[in-house]
């Protein structure tokens, strides 16, 4: 489904991304980790064609993304830091999506209903909390039922309860067969959704296995602690 190829990225003198090579399928959830500034961020921002890369390249259903804008319409896409009109309302602000968007057959708007955003459609969006703008963003990136789901930190700043909404969203997301890739550094909240781990160190790829791989290889079940044995400079895992 997305194919990156020799995909290099630098700022200056900074390699950001060194020659990655790798494959995303559908029905794939992946956990996109690494240390802060390793790249991962870049690599999603590559991938919505926000960021260009030096070189490489980057293939969505067979199709080179370089200079093409429609491909977006397959992706939902939840930032790590969202920027709204902070002067318009959250029922404003989802009627301009759905206006500017043609030809779609039905929205998802599971998640507006099931985390309380038509209770808050009157509030000003510069006056929502941090969690309520998660879940303001996490609502959007769902609402198209795009086929590719690309979410930078989902769970930072959500209550318990909302927390559990998003990650049962998202398992149900995966049994559908979209491919899912999530940049997070809070690990427990992927334990339930994760197909494969992506270890992003120095812009380079460290591993790509899939979680059932890593818990043989590590004995442990949870992302958390598999890392922790992964990344144990006394163990040789890897
Ligand atoms: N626009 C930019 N100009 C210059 N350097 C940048 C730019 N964007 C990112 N970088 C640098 O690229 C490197 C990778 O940044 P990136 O945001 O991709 O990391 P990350 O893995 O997402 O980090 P975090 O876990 O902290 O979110 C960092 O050293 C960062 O300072």
């Amino acid at each position: 489904m997305i194919s990156i190829e020799g995909l290099t990225k630098k700022y200056g003198k900074l390699s950001v991304l060194d020659h990655i090579d790798i494959k995303f399928e559908k029905g794939q959830c992946l956990a996109l980790i690494g240390p802060n500034g390793s790249g991962k961020t870049t690599l999603i921002k590559i991938l919505l064609g926000l960021v260009i890369p030096n070189s490489g390249r980057v293939l969505i259903n067979g199709k080179n993304i370089h200079g093409q804008y429609r491909y977006r319409e397959q992706i939902g896409y939840m930032p790590q830091i969202n920027q709204f009109p902070e002067h318009m309302r959250v029922d404003q602000l989802f009627a301009l999506v759905k206006s500017v968007r043609s030809g779609v057959k039905g929205y998802d708007e599971e998640l507006y209903h099931d985390f309380g955003l038509e209770e808050m459609g009157k509030k000003r969006l510069g006056a929502l909390s941090g969690g309520m703008r998660q879940k303001v963003s996490a609502a959007l990136c769902f609402l198209f039922r795009p086929e590719i789901l690309i979410m930078d930190e989902p769970t930072a700043g959500l209550d318990p309860l909302s927390n559990e909404i998003l990650i049962s969203k998202l398992k149900s997301s995966r049994r559908e067969g979209k491919l899912i890739l999530i940049s997070s550094h809070i690990l427990n909240d992927l334990d339930e959704i994760t197909s494969d781990v992506l270890y992003l160190m120095d812009g380079r790829v460290r591993f790509y296995k899939s979680i059932e791989e890593l818990k043989a290889t590590t004995s442990e079940q949870r992302l958390n602690r598999i890392m922790a044995c992964l990344l144990n400079p006394k163990e040789a895992y890897v």
